[in-house]
């Protein structure tokens, strides 16, 4: 029984050897569980950048714990502020203490008392206003300020306005940002239960490829995608198994990818996807996983091959999910961001929202782009913000699959969709952006 086959029959239109954009995404949200980790570890918050929530945060506290003040000025009982006083009315009030951030004040108060205020300290009991000092003229114990200039209940923080003892802070499947890992720390909590990592083992192929430290070689080009993959999977907080670059021999092959799939969750490998004579890849993954091999209508990245690699079933049960891309440096790049990254992050156990892709930014092309409909396009582009109006995008100079120097210049992709065409300068597009 294959699952590669159930899923392919399943899905209207599918045709290995013109597939959309979509219709690759569609394959995989079929053929890749969510969540495949499930053991959990108690991870420090410095260390928990980019891990996900193996539970639900629930809030041991309030944030803040106290009703406090957002400024630095008067607080008062702000029921003496009335709607229909003259634009001209001023208010004056008798200043009897100083509450400062970090200890509660507790002096007495009567009607048309104030308290000096810091931003940060708790408001006094019966004082729910704060009139920030600018506005304010202080003349021995006196404070006077003009009526019309604020409401009753402004420039006050409620208790719990951030968040809610006993309600839940942060939910399972997040993936923590540095926003989250400030919020976990405003709890007082140290640590967080994480997933484990992700496991994901890359390898490169191909006879004409150098591993870095070797003599250069006529025909022969350096190993640049297992780099490239080592960035992405280490950004997206995997962790990362490299198993070298393989010979075009059948033998070594078999051996590390059973050996990629005893170890990880998941494989990638560069090169060797497409139709060439001396490729023994295809054949050998052909041999040991359930494979699709697909021919993507889109640009750059058109083969490519996805499936599932049993596991030695003693050891460990299952089987890894296996992203064969094709070798051209860039097409790497691209088919890992369009397809392969929203994949792991559902592995990873990242709920819905954090699994989902960066939306698009709405960007003017600079100059007029060629686009023949029927497939997708990346582009490499450099966007730059246009004071008042929509961001320019410019795209960079040779769009070629095996140029890292125009990916290594661009910090968005301009996605040209599948029935787009031509593009004239000026119009709108849409730009995948590369994180920083
Ligand atoms: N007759 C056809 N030829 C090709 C087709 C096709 O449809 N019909 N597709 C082209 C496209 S598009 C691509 S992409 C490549 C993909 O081929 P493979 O995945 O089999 O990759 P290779 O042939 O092994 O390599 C392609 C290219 O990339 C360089 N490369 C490979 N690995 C690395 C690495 N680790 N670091 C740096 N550079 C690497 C390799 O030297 C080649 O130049 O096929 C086209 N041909
Ligand atoms: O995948 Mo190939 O790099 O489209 O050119």
């Amino acid at each position: 029984m294959s699952r590669i086959a159930d899923i392919a029959a399943a899905l209207a239109g599918y045709d290995p050897q013109a597939l959309s954009v979509q219709g690759v995404q569609a394959f995989l949200a079929q053929l890749v569980a969510p969540a495949v980790v499930s053991e959990r570890e108690e991870v420090a918050l410095r260390e928990a950048l980019g891990r996900v929530l193996a539970e639900d945060i629930i809030s041991p506290v309030s944030v803040p714990p106290h009703d406090n003040s957002a400024m630095d000025g008067f607080a008062f009982d702000g029921a003496i502020l009335r709607d229909d006083s003259p634009t001209d009315a001023s208010v004056e009030l008798r200043v009897v203490g100083t509450a400062l951030a970090g200890t509660a004040w507790r002096g007495a108060l009567a009607a048309g008392d104030a308290v000096r205020i810091m931003t940060g300290a708790v408001m006094p009991e019966g004082l729910d206003t704060v009139i920030p000092q600018e506005f304010c003229k202080v003349d021995g114990d006196r404070v006077r300020f003009p009526a019309k200039v604020l409401r009753r209940g402004d420039n006050r923080r409620f208790a719990g306005e951030d968040l809610m003892q006993g309600q839940p802070a942060l939910r399972r499947g997040e993936r923590l940002s540095p926003a989250a890992l400030g919020m976990v720390a405003s709890l007082g909590l140290p640590s967080v239960p994480a997933l484990r990592r992700l496991r994901v083992a890359y390898f490169s192929t191909g006879d004409e490829i150098l591993s870095l430290g070797e003599p250069p070689r006529e025909g022969a080009v350096y190993d640049s995608n297992r780099y490239t993959v080592f960035g992405l999977l280490t950004r997206l907080g995997c962790e990362v198994i490299d198993l070298g670059l393989v010979r075009d021999d059948p033998a070594t092959l078999a051996a590390t990818l059973q050996q990629a799939a005893g170890q990880a969750d998941a494989i990638i490998t560069s090169g060797g996807v497409s139709v060439g004579a001396a490729d023994h890849t295809r054949a050998v993954m052909q041999q040991l996983g359930d494979m699709a091999f697909w021919r993507v209508a889109m640009r750059p990245g058109r083969p490519m091959a996805v499936g599932l690699v049993p596991r030695n079933q003693q050891a460990a049960p299952g089987s890894a999910v296996l992203f064969g891309l094709p070798g051209n440096p860039v097409a790497v790049m691209v088919t890992f961001l369009a397809f392969v990254r929203p994949a792991l992050l559902r592995m990873m156990g990242c709920h819905e929202i954090a699994a989902a892709p960066a939306p698009l930014l709405r960007a003017r092309a600079a100059s007029a782009i060629r686009k023949k409909p029927g497939r997708t396009e990346y582009q490499r582009g450099f966007v730059q913000a246009v004071a008042g109006a929509l961001p320019e995008v410019r795209i960079a100079g040779n769009q070629g699959s095996g140029v890292l120097s125009s990916m290594v210049e661009a910090n968005g992709l301009v996605v040209l969709h599948h029935d787009q065409g031509n593009v004239a300068a000026g119009d709108e597009v849409d730009v995948m952006m590369l994180e920083a």
